[in-house]
């Protein structure tokens, strides 16, 4: 199976060519490719398939194997491998995903790919939409959450996936290895959550540390990082302009009112490869 690998501020991933590669044996084996001493290595697995109702169609599957609805570093990535390849021609695609029809833009300056900005469709804080347990018309906002004999004060969002946003003085002092697992699997998620804490860092600007569903620990969540910009600013602490820095970068964020949500950051890729999945 050929492959290759990239990434997103360092949430990375093998990205799959499934107009040529067997996709069912691919999400079947996506645990083992991911495993970091045994296989490749990665966050996920990204394939490119055929789509009916946009110009390509994502499927994400996280290192544990289950499948994700979307995927923010994910689809920065694969609008890059679907443009290099020629599997779409357009730097302005539509993308079909488990949460909808997203849009990334290819920004190439001076003949070099800069960037790629996404239009990641519409938040909500609606229980139902998160979803959460609970009234589910309600907004999830002020929910109290308790790890490691913890309280902590957390806003749900829908970026297309589940979020827990929790607001802290020092995001490195969280026990994020501990406290991580025993959130992503709160009862108040009943899919789940990924699970972000975020500290102030200045006027509209965010430094976040992320627990993901299905992965642990990454480097970056892109989705994570909208609904993280998406919580300050319905919290007012932000405005509808917010930059969040992860370990190795930063997302620019920004929110319409119409509860649309644009991400533009970078997407990186790192080498091709061959692997033999019957060996794995
Ligand atoms: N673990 C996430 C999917 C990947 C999201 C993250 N890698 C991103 O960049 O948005 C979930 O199960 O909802």
């Amino acid at each position: 199976m050929y492959f290759t690998k990239m990434h997103g501020l360092g949430n990375d991933f093998i990205l799959v060519n499934g107009f040529r590669e067997d996709a069912a044996a691919v999400v079947k084996n996506a645990k083992k490719l991911c495993d970091r001493h045994l296989g490749i290595g990665a966050d996920g697995v990204i394939l490119a398939l055929p789509s009916d109702k946009a110009d390509v169609k994502m499927r994400v599957i996280n290192s544990d194997g289950s499948e994700a609805p979307m995927c923010g570093n994910g689809i920065r990535c694969f609008a890059r491998y679907v443009f290099t390849r020629g599997i779409v021609s357009k730097t302005k695609m539509s993308v079909e995903t488990l949460a909808g029809i997203m849009k990334p833009e290819i920004i190439i300056i001076d003949d070099v790919i800069e960037a790629v900005k996404v239009d990641m469709g519409h938040y909500s804080l609606l229980k139902k939409d998160v979803p959460i347990m609970g009234s589910p018309d309600e907004e999830a906002l002020d929910l109290e959450v308790e790890a490691q004999d913890r309280k902590y004060i957390a806003t749900g969002v829908s970026m297309g996936n589940p979020h827990c946003v929790i607001f802290v003085d020092n995001v490195d002092g969280v026990p994020l290895e501990k406290v991580g697992p025993i959130l992503e699997n709160h009862p108040l998620f009943p899919k789940k959550t990924n699970v972000e804490f975020i500290e102030v860092k200045g006027k509209d600007h965010l430094k976040m540390r992320v627990w993901e569903r299905g992965c642990g620990l990454t480097l970056a969540c892109g989705t994570g990082a909208c609904a993280s910009a998406v919580a300050a600013y319905k919290k007012g602490i932000a405005g509808n302009k917010v930059k969040v820095s992860l370990t190795v970068g930063d997302l620019m964020i920004e929110i319409q009112d119409d509860r649309r949500v644009f991400m533009t950051g970078p997407a990186k890729e790192v080498y091709s490869g061959d692997i033999i999945l019957a060996g794995l």
